[in-house]
């Protein structure tokens, strides 16, 4: 049996994450990290703790989907306790990315902005597309539910990341993250990530591609945050395998 552990376990995916680790083969739900205060119930057996120490000591993997301290908090942990790490979390400052890349020089670590398998292949689809289709405007739309505290979405930035990639870009240095007033017309490698929220809306992200006469339009539509929790169980039990390193959810599916 693989022991679990989640941070970010009394959040939306948390309670996900609860479930679906529960009714997992081969899983045993070993320990939840709890910021605050466990609302649903758990086995007697589950440790249940604010200590991220006390967690690694418990568990073979750790399942995070939670928010950017709360994962930089669990790295810095398990560099003293090395354990494998799924990383769902998104919105990092560029330190916190490194710590995870540090974190991964000593046991496995599998980051993903988007845990399902559209997402994997839209990824390389959009890199493709941006190749080939090489005097198309990219324009990136995210939409989310009202309750989502980054902006815009992990899964966007990474849609920018491998669209600028394509054109052999670098999306920091050609994002456009906002249009107002009198700004002129479109700069021909910009690339514009923009965010919409409201209502329950749990992932929708569209990668435009415009000419002159035609536009191609890729959207992925997550329509549970089953999606995203099965994708992270999926690639807890593919890394509690793997030698120390950074992986994605792609190196999980083999995609
Ligand atoms: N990669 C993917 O496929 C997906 C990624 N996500 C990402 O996962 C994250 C969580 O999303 P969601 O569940 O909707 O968010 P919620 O706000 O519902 O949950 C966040 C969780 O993190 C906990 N938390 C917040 N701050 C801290 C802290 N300082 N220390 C410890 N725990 C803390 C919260 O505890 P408390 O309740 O006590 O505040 C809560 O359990 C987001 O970054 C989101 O973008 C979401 C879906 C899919
Ligand atoms: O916060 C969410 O809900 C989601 N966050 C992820 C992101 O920021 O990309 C993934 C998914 O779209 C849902």
């Amino acid at each position: 049996m693989t022991k679990v552990g989640i941070v970010g376990s009394t959040g939306r995916m948390g309670a996900h994450l609860i479930k679906n680790v529960l009714e997992e083969e081969g899983l045993e739900l070993a320990g939840l990290h709890v910021f605050d205060e466990l609302t649903v119930d758990v086995p007697a057996e589950v440790l249940i703790t604010n200590s991220m120490s006390e967690l690694l000591k418990v568990c073979d993997v750790i399942i995070d989907f939670s928010a950017p301290v709360a994962t930089q908090e669990l790295c810095e942990e398990a560099l003293k306790n090395p354990t494998a790490l799924v990383i769902a979390t998104t919105g990092f400052t560029a330190h916190q990315q490194n710590l995870m890349t540090e974190a991964a020089k000593e046991m496995p670590v599998l980051y993903s902005s988007n845990m399902s398998a559209g997402i994997a292949l839209l990824k390389q689809l959009v890199e493709q597309v941006s190749a080939t289709l090489k005097d198309f405007d990219i324009e990136i739309v995210e939409q989310h539910h009202r309750h989502k505290v980054d902006a815009p979405s992990g899964t966007a930035l990474t849609l920018g990341e491998f669209a600028a990639k394509g054109r052999g870009l670098d999306l920091d240095t050609v994002r456009v993250s906002g249009r107002d007033g009198q700004i002129g017309a479109r700069t021909k490698d910009e690339i514009a990530v923009m965010a919409l929220r409201g209502g329950d809306i749990v992932g929708r992200h569209t990668v435009g591609f415009y000419n002159d006469g035609e536009f191609l339009e890729l959207n992925h539509t997550a329509t549970s945050r089953e999606t995203f929790s099965k994708g992270a169980i999926r690639a807890a039990k593919w890394l509690v395998d793997q030698k120390s390193g950074l992986y994605s959810i792609n190196d999980c599916l083999g995609i």
